[in-house]
């Protein structure tokens, strides 16, 4: 990715925040995969934020090594190899924008389908000498986080007494699902200190559409989560654990009971960003409903039935902050109250 001049920075969205030390999120749930109570602290944490940070996992910190050394490689190439591996159509490599609707952010990365067959000749064809050694790093990285998430969804299905208890996990683990992987880089922005008390975005808020998303990132801050209250916190960097978001899938599926979450990520000054981030789908004939074990009346049934092919494309003809769900509830919100996108982000 090129370092732009202050003046080419005005392309981005910048945003004023909160003093950093007054807005870092100190009560983020914590949760022992391992804990004979993580049912229920899951289901605590789904309901009230939809995000939680997960320890004491199996994943080997060696694969998330590994990998990010990958991405490392990856993203220090000449802008003109990583190019070979784009545009993104949505898979492959993409630089300051993300999704074809006119979102920009301070971000490069690479967008892969956790189906090795699909897609990715261009971006191993990048890797020259070495494309098996990427390959086996996502793949054995992947490997490890998926069946850490089954096992989530399967804990999540316990906690909510809901039969079998494989019931969402089928979902992601079908040979089927449409799940994909992404690498992302935040490079470090010093510009950014000429423009006080005010924050470049990196990815703009969003929810993830599919069931969940599992993130890892180096040790460089910038992920921030948006409460019920619609305040911002900064999620503190924990390199050797994982965060957890339920995606909007996830919300119908739970008729509302689990929520998705809003975040966005902030360009550092001083350092860069590498995220890793799994987004577990179902296949895309899927039909996504809300479960009937928990809707105890008809009419207390929150959203219309679709599949996860319709809900997807729509999601393509959207623009990163748009309340994606609001057209598939069954009681249509007004348009103005759909729009939750209410943070004032200004151009430089
Ligand atoms: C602006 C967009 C990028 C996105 C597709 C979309 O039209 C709206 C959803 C975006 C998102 C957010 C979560 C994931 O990063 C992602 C891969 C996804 O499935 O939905 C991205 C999409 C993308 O970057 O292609
Ligand atoms: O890079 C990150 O830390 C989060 C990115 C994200 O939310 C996404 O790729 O959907
Ligand atoms: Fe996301």
């Amino acid at each position: 990715m090129v370092v732009l001049s202050q003046s080419a920075l005005e392309h981005f969205s910048v945003i004023k925040t909160y003093k950093p030390s007054s807005c870092v999120f100190s009560e983020i749930p914590v949760i022992d995969i391992k804990n004979p109570e993580a049912k229920s602290h899951i289901v605590k944490a789904c309901e009230e934020y939809g995000f939680f940070k997960l320890i004491n996992h199996d994943v080997p910190l060696e694969f998330m090594a590994s990998l990010e050394a990958q991405a490392v490689k990856f993203f220090n190439l000449s802008q003109s190899e990583k190019d070979k591996a784009g545009p993104p159509d949505p898979y492959g490599y993409g630089s300051k924008r993300i999704g074809p609707n006119g979102d920009v952010g301070w971000i490069e990365y690479l967008l892969l389908n956790t189906n090795p067959e699909i897609n990715c000749q261009k971006t191993l064809a990048v890797f020259k000498d070495s494309p098996q050694i990427f390959r086996s790093a996502v793949e054995k990285y992947i490997t490890e986080v998926k069946k850490m998430a089954y096992e989530v969804l399967e804990l999540a299905a316990d906690g909510l007494r809901i039969e079998p208890r494989n019931v969402l996990s089928k979902l992601i683990r079908d040979e089927k699902s449409d799940s994909c992987f992404r690498l992302n880089h935040y490079p470090p922005c010093p510009e950014l200190q000429t423009l006080s008390g005010r924050n470049l975005i990196g990815f703009g808020e969003h929810t993830d559409p599919q069931i969940i998303s599992v993130l890892r990132s180096n040790n460089t801050s910038g992920l921030q989560i948006c409460l019920r209250d619609d305040t911002w916190v900064s999620v503190p960097p924990d390199h050797s654990s994982f965060f957890l978001f339920v995606g909007d899938a996830l919300q119908v599926l739970t008729n509302g009971r689990f929520q998705s979450v809003k975040h966005r990520v902030l360009a550092d000054t001083m350092k860069s960003r590498i995220s890793m981030i799994y987004f577990g789908g179902p296949p895309l004939n899927e039909k996504i409903a809300p479960l009937p074990s928990l809707v105890s009346k008809e009419e207390d049934c929150l959203y219309k039935e679709f599949t996860w092919c319709e809900y997807k494309y729509s999601a393509y003809k959207s623009k990163l902050a748009d309340f994606r769900l609001g057209q598939f509830e069954k009681n249509v919100r007004s348009n103005q109250n759909q729009n939750q996108n209410q943070n004032h982000i200004s151009p430089i």
